[in-house]
């Protein structure tokens, strides 16, 4: 390092004292300075491998900015607050990165350990040639009677060239011309390198070393390469070893190889250079001792080398770009391209011997049937542990922390976390006619059922003459649906809630969906489901930061006042933690976790209808659950409903899910149907599938469930998709107080009243005495101040 440090403020300096290049350690004022200005001088620095720093003193880039310098070059940051670098390191720039002002002096940790006074760093409008010099030769000292100074001499790879000697006027003259000028011992002169041979070095900087007594210069050799008078690269001889050796050996050949040797081929044929490549490096990835791995390595190196020269590019470059690289702070997640991972062949089922068991308990065991309708849920307070940052990452850094998050949980890489309407016709393909119609089937059948809930009239009731009171609906204007795409994607889910919403009238439907991992985009069902119900954005993302996005909104997310749909987990424990949020203003449907379903069958119930139900569910997720309620089974029964379970369970691709989640089902058995109807009120399922005989008389006692499906044809999925009613339900026993989604879910009602002097006179005694009770003065006044102006109160009424 030199005794001064240049302060930069621009390019021109550099252009007017090109010698301040000179200097290994530069650090520019970000206080005058754009980041593109800075990343400019940079880029201007002849030897890229100088140390470039920012001072960061009232200096106004924001943090997205100084990420971008650290990840274009500058080595470190100079900062003197301590309480800034905090701020720094949390928003993921390393310590070391930091150049931290303490003592007086700046700590520079990067690379190299060292104490920069406050003092060295000088303004470059105040360092002249002159004191430039001075500032180093004043520095430098010798023990040598002859008074010269013991130089090193190295290539911008660090590799040494010689061991020479300079004077203060070489040392000057170099500075002065930015070229290799020593003291010639023998010659007992200035010697200007190159001034015969042609071999002129340029000279890209000049160091001292720790103690002052020997300088290093860093050249660029020029001419023919040699430094030594011997005509060799170095005093010791020419660089033979690794990788320099083997550039000069092909630069050679390039430019020398005898017509049809192997060499010249390979720098004829583009082609046979890229198989080689290709070939070389599958050899590496299958070699797997030591001596092979570096014999393939090396194959690979001679080849990739070959490509190099063939195209003018250097070692130094590839060096100058690993060096920019490791500079890098955020980097991208490195998956390789699909076409180069390894295609799993489709797993075939597993076939295991383990019985896919139902697990059978009486209604009269009170503890096995509190357990066996226990959810398989995690407690809220763990669940929130999980859920809790990732919201607040979210508020906090809104569209990046949706982009991390994304990146982190779902495997995909975003460059924006929001599709914007109209949607790109792209995101259609694949759609196929048979789902065109099949959704549109499902989209009308959903309108009529909706829309005939719909409630447009405005209530009216003369509670007493002369006082008229009324409510009407309002659409809820902006909601944020979200459509699960976790294990499964589920565009009927789109449907469930986009089309009501569009039948409620909301004026912005915002669709939420976690990308998916092979093309970043949500399927082509839900884009055309989001198409027909008019939806003005889709969020790429899912879980918890999709909710937290649309409950608080960000740059490109829209907050929303109501956010609706099922999910797992963190999905429902974000909404509700978004909706007991005041600073949220944010309501939400009802909590809809993971599916559920309670059959009731008797001992006529056809088996494979049973099972099939219950499988339909339980293919949902392992942390769904299944319950069987029989009435009166016999023992075969039982066990042909439990064989059903096993043989098509086995046939199902998502065999394994369905597995882990029948380890947490039953069947329960009750000896009446009354005993039936208690333990499902009690459970209060999400679905309530009746395959009973006379399924339809038993409606009536059903007091607490999602949606119930009435007799043998009825299966549960036509629920899901096409019958009409909505699939969006409450889980986790909700059913108890809440309704599944419907139209009115995306309205809100408005009371009004209007009193007439006559009302007044019916109701304003009431409202006067319970407001003294309550000790309200001002709104009994209100009351009374109108009724004695009416003339309806005696004098001196109190
Ligand atoms: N009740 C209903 O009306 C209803 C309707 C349809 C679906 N469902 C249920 O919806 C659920 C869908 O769940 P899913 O997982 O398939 O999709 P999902 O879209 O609900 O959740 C996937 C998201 O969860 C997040 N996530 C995953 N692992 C995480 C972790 N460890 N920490 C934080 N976040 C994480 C990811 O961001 C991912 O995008 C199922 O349980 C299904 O049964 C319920
Ligand atoms: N059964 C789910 C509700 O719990 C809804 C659904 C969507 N796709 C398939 N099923
Ligand atoms: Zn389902």
């Amino acid at each position: 390092m030199l005794p001064i440090v240049p302060v930069l403020n621009g390019t021109d300096a550099l252009k007017e004292k090109p010698y301040i290049c000179l200097s290994n350690q530069i650090v520019v004022d970000g206080k005058n300075s754009s980041k593109d200005d800075i990343l400019e001088i940079v880029q201007s620095q002849p030897n890229q491998a100088h140390n470039v720093s920012v001072l960061l003193k009232d200096a106004r880039l924001d943090d997205d900015e100084v990420i971008a310098l650290l990840n274009n070059g500058i080595s470190t940051l100079f900062i003197d607050s301590a309480e800034y670098a905090a701020h720094l390191i949390e928003v993921g720039v390393p310590s070391v990165r930091l150049t931290m002002f303490k003592d007086g002096a700046y700590h520079f940790n990067f690379g190299q350990v060292q104490k920069i006074q406050e003092s060295q760093l000088v303004d470059v409008s105040k360092i002249s040639l002159d004191s430039f010099n001075n500032s180093i030769i004043s520095s430098l000292k010798t023990d040598r009677s002859d008074g010269l100074y013991t130089t090193l001499v190295v290539d911008e790879n660090e590799r040494s060239l010689g061991l020479v000697y300079s004077n203060k006027e070489s040392i000057s003259l170099a500075i002065e011309t930015q070229t290799g000028i020593y003291f010639s011992r023998s010659r007992n002169e200035i010697w200007r390198k190159g001034a015969t041979s042609g071999n002129v070095q340029q000279l890209l900087s000049v160091e001292l070393d720790c103690d002052g007594d020997a300088l290093k210069f860093v050249v660029r050799q020029g001419g023919s390469g040699s430094f030594c008078h011997l005509d060799t690269e170095s005093c010791f001889g020419d660089f033979k070893h690794g990788l320099y050796g083997l550039q000069r050996l092909l630069q050679d050949r390039f430019s020398n190889a005898p017509e049809g040797s192997y060499t010249k081929r390979l720098f004829d044929d583009s082609e046979l250079l890229s198989a080689k490549i290709k070939e070389e490096a599958e050899e590496l990835t299958e070699a797997v001792e030591k001596k092979d791995i570096a014999w393939e390595c090396a194959d690979l190196f001679y080849f990739a080398m070959a490509r190099l020269v063939a195209n003018g590019v250097s070692l130094e470059d590839v060096e100058q770009n690993l060096n920019v690289k490791h500079m890098k702070i955020t980097r991208r997640k490195g998956d390789a391209k699909p076409k180069f991972i390894k295609k799993e062949e489709p797993v075939a089922p597993a076939v295991t011997e383990e019985k896919i068991f139902l697990n059978v308990v009486s209604a009269d065991d009170k503890t096995a049937v509190e357990q066996a309708v226990t959810r398989p849920i995690q407690k809220t307070a763990e669940i929130m542990n999980l859920v809790n940052p990732i919201i607040e990452n979210v508020v906090k850094n809104g569209d990046k922390a949706l982009i991390e998050l994304t990146a982190r949980f779902d495997g995909v890489e975003l460059e924006s976390p929001v599709l914007e309407a109209p949607f790109p016709k792209e995101y259609l393909e694949g759609l196929t006619d048979e789902l065109r119609d099949a959704l549109d089937l499902s989209i009308e059948n959903v309108r009529k059922f909706h829309e005939a809930q719909m409630q447009t009239d405005t209530l009216t009731v003369e509670t007493q003459p002369g006082v008229v009171c009324s409510r009407f609906p309002r659409p809820i204007e902006k909601v944020g649906l979200y459509i699960p795409g976790g294990t499964a994607i589920l565009p009927s889910t789109a449907l469930m809630l986009g089309v009501p919403a569009k039948v409620a009238g909301c004026k912005e439907i915002v669709f939420a969906s976690p990308p998916r991992k092979s093309d970043g985009r949500v399927s082509p069902e839900v884009v055309y489901v989001a198409g027909k119900v008019g939806a003005s954005k889709i969020v790429l993302a899912g879980g918890a930061q999709a909710v937290a996005s649309m409950a608080y909104g960000t740059e490109s997310v829209p907050k929303v006042d109501k956010i609706l749909g099922p999910g797992n987990q963190f999905v429902t424990a974000a909404k509700m933690y978004v909706q007991n949020d005041t600073q949220a203003l944010c309501s939400i449907d009802m909590p809809a976790g993971p599916s559920e379903v309670l059959v009731i069958c008797d001992e006529e119930a056809d088996v494979d209808f049973v099972a099939s139900d219950l499988l339909s569910q339980a293919e949902h997720g392992i942390d769904s659950q299944v319950i069987l309620v029989g009435v009166s089974l016999s023992d075969s029964k039982i066990k042909e409903l439990q064989n059903a379970v096993h043989e098509q369970a086995l046939q199902l691709p998502r065999v394994d899910i369905v597995r882990k989640c029948i380890a947490h089902s039953s069947i329960i058995l009750c000896k009446s149907y009354e005993e039936a109807f208690q333990m499902s009120n009690q459970y209060a399922p999400e679905h309530l599938i009746l395959q009973i005989a006379d399924a339809e008389s038993y409606v009536k006692d059903v007091d607490h469930a999602g949606s119930v499906f009435v007799g043998a044809y009825t299966p549960e999925s036509c629920g899901d998709y096409s019958s009409g009613t909505n699939h969006t339900l409450p889980t986790y026993g909700y059913a108890r107080q809440y309704s599944g989604v419907n139209t009115a879910t995306f309205q809100k009602f408005i009371t009004s009243q209007a009193v007439t002097p006559t009302g007044l006179e019916n109701i304003g005694r009431a409202v006067m005495s319970v407001a003294k009770v309550e000790g309200l003065d001002a709104h009994r006044n209100a009351v009374k101040i109108r009724m004695t102006k009416l003339g309806l109160l005696p004098t001196g009424f109190e």
